[in-house]
């Protein structure tokens, strides 16, 4: 039997020590299926007193992720700190360098560095490995990397974000406050160190971003990316939402369109019969539209210890099945100096429906008003109802609009204009709609 594969894992947090914990627990599966034993030798974490629940008797540590990462001991190098910059890229940098191959969940770093990072791993001929960081346990990169060659994408879609997902679910189901659901998110392991990113689509955002490269064979733009998070998501919306006969996810969408790649990541209205408004908690899920499939969902856990730990196993058991020597496949699916510039579709030309909730002063004429200005501006309408909410306040009421496929553009210069006609009592809602079988 071939020699051990030796890994060295720096951050014992969420992931790190269910990595560490599930390796010790597969050790004789894994062996079996990898014709090789697989051992963490070394760790780097902060805290060498913390009790993680995990043995590291016989297991070598490191103050310094970086020196772990360069260390000759080691024959895989497993990043589970985060961050775009600081240790976590450092570490990641000294690995490829070295000659190690790499395996992280890091989709901040990836969809910062990704592009620089590929190219010292396919100079080095070694295996840049990134399961985990897109949508947890999903084995989407493997699919789109490996199983969908000589398929042309022509839109890319999903829940990719667990913590939002798990926040409008309960917010839906329960009526519990954002603020409770958040709480036990984080608690629960789901969340980012800076949850901001979950809520506000930053971290849909980077994941969306590889997502993209992988797709359409273009250079990771994240900075490129439409972003509107959940924060501002209300129970009115989301029981308006559920009359209307939707339900409201966080997505992040890449579509072909002929002037260019449109990235967005915003709160969506989808069908409440379509399969992907099933999808509830922290499960996440992907849709690929191609032109030989067709179209393919995947879904599955998104966050989490375990679920994620699933994903980082599978990338590493892949290093240790490989043989020394073997030419490894380009870590985003083309050779990273042949991905090409990424061209940005303007977000004024997105085509879609739209949901619009407007809170007015009620008044004779206000109604008849809003009707006009949408016409105006050539929006056709599904419904424009007028809302027994108990959300609106004294002597104001809800006005909810479903428009036909029209502009981003048009919709934003009715809005101005409804705003401007001075009928508002409070800030407009519009929530687009997406197209989900
Ligand atoms: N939690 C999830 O469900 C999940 C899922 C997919 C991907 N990820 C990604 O996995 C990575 C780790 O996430 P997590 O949830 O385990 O985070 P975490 O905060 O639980 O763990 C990170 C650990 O890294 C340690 N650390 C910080 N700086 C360090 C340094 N300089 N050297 C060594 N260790 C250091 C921290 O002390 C912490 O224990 C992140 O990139 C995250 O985005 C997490
Ligand atoms: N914070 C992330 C972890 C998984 O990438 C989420 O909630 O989806
Ligand atoms: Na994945």
């Amino acid at each position: 039997m071939a020699e051990t594969l030796r890994v060295g894992i720096a951050g014992l947090g969420t992931v790190g020590a269910s990595v560490v914990r599930v390796l010790k627990e597969k050790e004789a599966e894994l062996t079996r299926q990898c014709g090789r034993s697989i051992t963490v030798t070394a760790v780097a974490a902060r805290d060498k007193n913390r009790d993680r629940g995990i043995d590291l008797s016989g297991v070598e540590w490191f103050d310094d992720a970086r020196a772990l990462a360069a260390s000759g001991k080691i024959d895989v190098f497993v990043e589970l700190i985060g961050g775009a910059n600081g240790v976590a890229r450092e570490a990641v940098e000294a690995a490829l360098h070295a000659g190690h191959h790499v395996v992280t969940a890091n989709k901040a770093l990836l969809s910062q560095q990704g592009l620089a990072l590929a190219e010292i791993a396919e100079e080095k001929g070694v295996l840049l490995n990134y399961e985990a960081a897109v949508a947890g346990g999903i084995p989407i990169i493997k699919t789109m990397r490996e199983s969908l060659a000589g398929n042309t994408i022509n839109r890319v879609f999903g829940i990719l974000n667990g913590t939002a997902n798990y926040i409008l679910t309960r917010m839906e189901q329960e009526k519990l406050s954002f603020e409770d659901c958040l709480a036990d998110a984080q608690r629960l392991g789901y969340a980012e160190a800076d949850p901001t990113f979950d809520i506000e689509g930053n971290d849909t955002a980077h994941k969306l971003s590889i997502l993209t490269s992988l797709a359409f064979g273009t250079q990771i733009s994240p900075d490129d990316i439409y972003l509107e998070g959940i924060s501002n998501i209300t129970q009115a919306d989301i029981q308006a939402a559920s009359e209307l006969g939707y339900r409201i996810k966080l997505l992040g969408v890449a579509v072909r369109t002929e002037s260019g790649i449109e990235q967005r990541v915003h709160p969506t209205m989808v069908p409440t019969a379509s399969v992907i408004a099933q999808v509830h908690g922290v499960t996440n899920a992907v849709t690929v539209e191609t032109d030989i499939l067709g179209e393919l969902l995947l879904s599955g856990p998104g966050a989490g210890g375990n679920a994620t730990a699933s994903a980082v196993i599978g990338d590493i058991a892949d290093i240790a099945k490989s043989r020394p020597g073997f030419q490894h496949g380009p870590v985003f699916g083309r050779p990273a100096r042949e991905l090409t510039p990424y061209q940005r579709a303007r977000m004024r030309s997105h085509e879609g429906g739209y949901f619009i909730r407007l809170t007015v002063d009620d008044r004779l004429g206000v109604f008849a008003a809003i009707a006009t200005r949408m016409a105006d501006n050539r929006i056709s309408l599904e419904s424009i109802v007028q809302h027994a909410s108990n959300h609106a306040g004294e002597g104001q009421k809800t006005i909810i609009l479903v428009t036909h496929e029209t502009t981003e553009a048009a919709v934003r210069k009715a809005v101005e204009d409804i705003t401007a006609d001075g009928h508002l009592t409070d800030k407009p809602q519009v929530i687009r709609i997406e197209r989900a079988a």
